[in-house]
C-alpha cells in the first residue's frame, strides 16, 4: 500500500469515491457520529422519517436517517434561494430537554437587553432589581438539529448548500452543529416565543452567540453554514443585488487557519454564487464612510473637475479602483491584516462577525485589532458569533461589555452561550501521557525513543507517524529541527520528512510546509504555538509537547490537533522536567478531567501520587507563564537543545548529510542507468 496515501488519508468520502459497504466501526468520540435523537423517547404513532439508503449504508449508525434526497436538475441554479414554507414538526419540550441532556449541551441566556431595560425602570425597588438581575443568566432549551436533512425541511437552507454538505461526506451533525445550527439559522423557530417572553427577550432581530465545544468537533461548519445561508436568504429578497457585497467576516488568529477556513467555505459554497476570499496584504475591499479618505477623495474630485480633461481622469481613477478592489461576500482574515487595511474605514454592509478562536482574539495579544474590526462593522443588523474550545469568564464578560456599549445603536438582541460537554476540556478520545525527564537532554533522548520505538521501551507510549512537536519558542523549534532532522533513515526520505514551521518563515515557505504535511510528505512537524489552534490535519496520530504548554487552554488546543472528528488512537505526550513541576498542576487537572470524561480512571494520565505532589499554581505565576513561558527556556542559552557543541553537531550533520547525499546520488545514478538501459532497449522512434 502507498504509504503517502495512508498518511494523508482523510475521514471524509468525496463525491468521486464510491460508497463502499463496510463493517460498522463507530468512532468513540462522543462529539461525533452520535445519534442526534439519543435520549428521545419516541411516541408510538409518530411518523418515522424515510431513510436514506446511502447514508445508512455508509455509516450504519444513522438511526435518524435523512429523507431520501429529492432529485435535482443536473446543474442547480446558481444563487438559488432558500424556500419559504416550513412544515417539519418541532420536538416537544420534553423531547428537546432529553436530546440536549443526552448530548451534554447546555444553553444559557447570558444577557437579555429587554430584561435590563425593565430593571432600570424599577430602580427604586431593590428586591425587584435583585430578582430581575438573577434572570440575566438563565438556562434555555432550544430545538436541536436531529439530522442534516432537517436543515432543508425545517430550517430552509438552500438545496445547493445541503447538496454540498452531502457531497463532502457529512452525514450526521456533530454535537456543536446539532446545538447551534437551528439557533443561528432561525432563532425564532428554535426558541418558542413563549419561552422568550418568559425571560423578557425577543429573537426577532437574531441572536449573538458564544459556543464552547471541544477541539475537532466541527465548529467550522457550524459557523459557515449560517453565514452562507444568510447571504443566500438576503440575496433572494433583493433581486436588484447583482454584485458581491461583503456581508460576513470571519476572523481567525493565524494565516494557516484563515486559509483552511477559506478552503472549507469554498467547498460548501460551490455553485451557490457566494464568494469567499482570504484577506491578503495590500488587498483592497470596498468600504463605506471612509471618514478621512472619503473627504479627501471628494475634495480631489472637485478640483479635478475644474481642470481640462479631468472627468476622464476621475473615471479612469474610479475604474482603476474598481479593478483593484476585491469584491466578496465573505472575507476571512487575521485580525492584523484587516485592521491594518481598515484604519478609520467603516464596513456598513457586514451582518455577521464570526470570531473563530474568540478567546485568543479577545486576549490582550489581538484584542485591539479585533475590537477595531468589530467597531468598524457599524450595521444595526450586525450579529456576533464567537467560537472556541476554551473560553474564560473574563472573555464572556468582555463580550457582554462590548455589546452593552453598542446597545444604544442596536435593536434588542440576546446573547446566548452554548457549552458542549465540560467547559475547557480536551477531546476525550486522546490518550494523554506525562513523561518526566530530569534534564533537557533527557527530553531529546525520550523524543528519539518515540521516533524509533523499540520493543524494550515499555515506559514509552507507542506513537505512529505523523506527529506534531510543540516547542516554546521559534529558536527552540529551529534548534530541535537542526538536532533531529537526520534522525529518519535516508531510505525513508531522511531530512525531507522532518520540518519546522514558525512565524519567522516566509508566507510561501509556511504554506508549502503545511501542504507537504497535509499530503503526508512530512512526518514530523516541529512547531510553536502558531499551529496550536484550529488547524485540522486529519492524519495526525500524535502530539508531543516537547516544552510544556504555557496554559491549560494551550494544552487543550495543542493536543486537540490529534483525535479529531471522532478519530481514535491519538496520543498526546507531554515531557516535563524539574523546572516545569511548578507549572504542571493546572495541565495535570485538564488531563485527569479528560480521562474521566472518556470513562477512564482519572489516574490513567496522571498518577495520584503525582497529582498530590504537584504544587498549586498561583494566579500571578499562571499569568507570567502564559505571557513568557518557562523562564529557563527563554533567551539564548535555552536554544541549546543538545549536549553537543555546535561545532560537533555541525560536523556530525555534515557527515550524515554527506552520507545521505551519496546514497541519494547512488539511487539517482542507478535510476539513470536503468533509464539509459531502457532507452537502449527501446531504441526510439525517429521522426
Ligand atoms: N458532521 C460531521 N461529520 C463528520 N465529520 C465532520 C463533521 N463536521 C465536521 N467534521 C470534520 O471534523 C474535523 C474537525 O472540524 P473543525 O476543524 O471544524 O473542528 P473545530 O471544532 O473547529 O476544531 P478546533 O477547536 O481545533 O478549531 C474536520 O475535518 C471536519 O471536516
Amino acid at each position: 500500500m502507498d504509504i503517502f496515501k495512508v498518511l494523508s488519508r482523510g475521514t471524509k468520502r468525496t463525491a468521486s469515491q464510491p460508497v463502499v459497504k463496510k463493517p460498522i466501526t463507530k468512532p468513540s468520540n462522543p462529539q461525533l457520529y452520535n445519534d442526534p435523537t439519543r435520549g428521545v423517547k419516541r411516541k408510538r404513532n409518530e411518523q418515522q422519517p424515510e431513510s436514506n439508503p446511502e447514508a445508512d449504508d455508509a455509516d450504519g449508525i444513522n438511526f435518524f436517517a435523512p429523507h431520501a434526497p429529492k432529485r435535482q436538475s443536473p446543474e442547480p441554479k446558481v444563487q438559488e434561494a432558500p424556500k419559504e414554507n416550513v412544515s417539519k414538526p418541532l420536538l416537544d419540550e420534553e423531547e428537546v430537554r432529553q436530546v440536549l441532556r443526552s448530548h451534554r449541551l447546555k444553553f444559557t441566556l447570558l444577557s437579555s437587553h429587554e430584561a435590563k431595560k425593565k430593571v432600570k425602570k424599577s430602580k427604586k425597588k431593590k428586591e425587584e432589581v435583585k430578582a430581575k438581575a438573577k434572570d440575566v443568566k438563565k438556562p434555555l432549551f432550544p430545538q436541536p438539529l436531529t439530522s442534516f436533512s432537517d436543515l432543508r425541511s425545517a430550517y430552509n437552507i438552500s438545496t445547493r448548500l445541503e447538496e454540498n454538505l452531502a457531497k463532502q461526506g457529512y452525514r450526521i451533525p456533530t454535537e456543536v452543529q446539532l446545538g447551534s445550527l437551528p439557533l443561528l439559522l432561525q432563532p425564532d423557530r428554535a426558541i418558542p416565543s413563549t419561552a422568550a417572553e418568559e425571560l423578557h427577550f425577543t429573537t426577532k432581530s437574531g441572536i449573538d452567540f458564544l459556543a464552547v465545544a471541544p477541539t475537532g468537533s466541527g465548529k467550522t461548519l457550524a459557523f459557515l453554514i449560517p453565514a452562507i445561508n444568510g447571504i443566500l436568504r438576503r440575496r433572494a429578497g433583493d433581486a436588484t443585488q447583482k454584485e458581491h457585497v461583503l456581508e460576513a467576516i470571519v476572523v481567525a488568529p493565524t494565516r494557516e487557519l484563515a486559509h483552511q477556513i477559506v478552503n472549507e467555505g469554498r467547498k460548501l459554497a460551490q455553485g451557490t454564487g457566494v464568494k469567499i476570499v482570504g484577506m491578503k496584504r495590500g488587498m483592497q475591499i470596498p468600504t463605506e464612510g471612509q471618514v478621512e479618505d472619503g473627504a479627501s477623495d471628494e475634495e480631489a474630485s472637485g478640483s479635478d473637475q475644474e481642470a481640462d480633461g479631468s472627468e476622464d481622469e476621475v473615471k479612469k481613477d474610479e475604474a482603476q479602483k474598481q479593478m483593484t478592489t476585491t469584491k466578496t461576500d465573505i472575507l476571512v482574515t487575521t485580525p492584523m491584516l484587516l485592521q491594518n487595511f481598515l484604519k478609520s474605514r467603516i464596513l456598513l454592509t457586514v451582518k455577521a462577525l464570526i470570531l473563530d478562536e474568540a478567546d485568543v482574539l479577545l486576549d490582550p495579544l489581538f484584542r485591539e485589532q479585533t475590537l477595531g474590526i468589530w467597531s468598524a462593522c457599524t450595521s444595526q443588523h450586525l450579529r456576533l458569533t464567537c467560537w472556541s474550545a476554551t473560553m474564560g469568564s473574563s472573555i464572556e464578560g468582555l463580550v457582554l461589555e462590548q455589546l452593552k456599549a453598542r446597545e444604544s445603536d442596536q435593536p434588542s438582541v440576546p446573547l446566548i452561550r452554548l457549552v458542549v460537554g465540560l467547559k475547557d476540556t480536551a477531546v476525550p478520545s486522546i490518550n494523554h501521557k506525562l513523561i518526566y525527564t530530569a534534564t533537557e537532554q533527557g527530553k531529546l533522548f525520550a523524543l528519539r525513543q518515540l521516533l524509533h520505538p523499540k520493543s524494550t521501551d515499555t515506559s514509552m507510549p507507542t506513537m505512529r507517524l505523523p506527529f506534531l512537536v510543540f516547542t516554546q519558542t521559534i529558536e527552540r523549534a529551529t534548534a530541535l529541527h537542526d538536532e533531529i532532522k537526520f534522525d529518519l533513515p535516508a531510505e525513508a526520505g531522511g531530512s525531507s520528512r522532518i520540518a519546522a514551521l514558525h512565524s519567522s518563515l516566509s508566507d510561501s515557505a509556511r504554506s508549502s510546509i503545511v501542504t507537504r504535511f497535509r499530503a503526508g510528505e512530512i512526518w514530523v512537524l516541529i512547531t510553536t504555538d502558531l499551529l496550536m489552534r484550529g488547524i485540522d490535519f486529519r492524519g495526525v496520530n500524535g502530539v508531543i509537547n516537547y516544552d510544556i504548554p504555557t496554559s491549560p487552554a494551550a494544552y487543550v488546543h495543542r493536543v486537540g490537533r490529534t483525535g479529531r472528528a471522532g478519530h481514535e488512537g491519538g496520543v498526546a505526550v507531554t515531557f516535563y522536567t524539574t523546572e516545569d513541576t511548578a507549572h504542571l498542576k493546572s495541565i495535570a487537572n485538564v488531563i485527569s478531567l479528560s480521562e474521566k470524561q472518556a470513562g477512564k480512571s482519572a489516574e490513567a494520565g496522571v498518577p495520584k501520587w503525582l497529582m498530590d505532589s504537584l504544587p498549586k499554581v498561583g494566579r500571578e505565576d499562571k499569568k507570567k507563564l502564559k505571557r513568557h513561558g518557562v523562564e529557563s527556556r527563554r533567551g539564548d542559552k535555552a536554544v541549546k537543545i543538545t549536549t553537543q557543541s555546535a561545532w560537533e553537531r555541525r560536523k556530525e550533520h555534515n557527515k550524515l548529510g554527506a552520507i545521505a547525499g551519496s546514497k541519494k546520488r547512488k539511487v539517482q545514478e542507478a535510476a539513470s542507468d536503468t533509464q539509459k538501459a531502457d532507452d537502449g532497449e527501446w531504441g526510439g522512434i525517429d521522426d
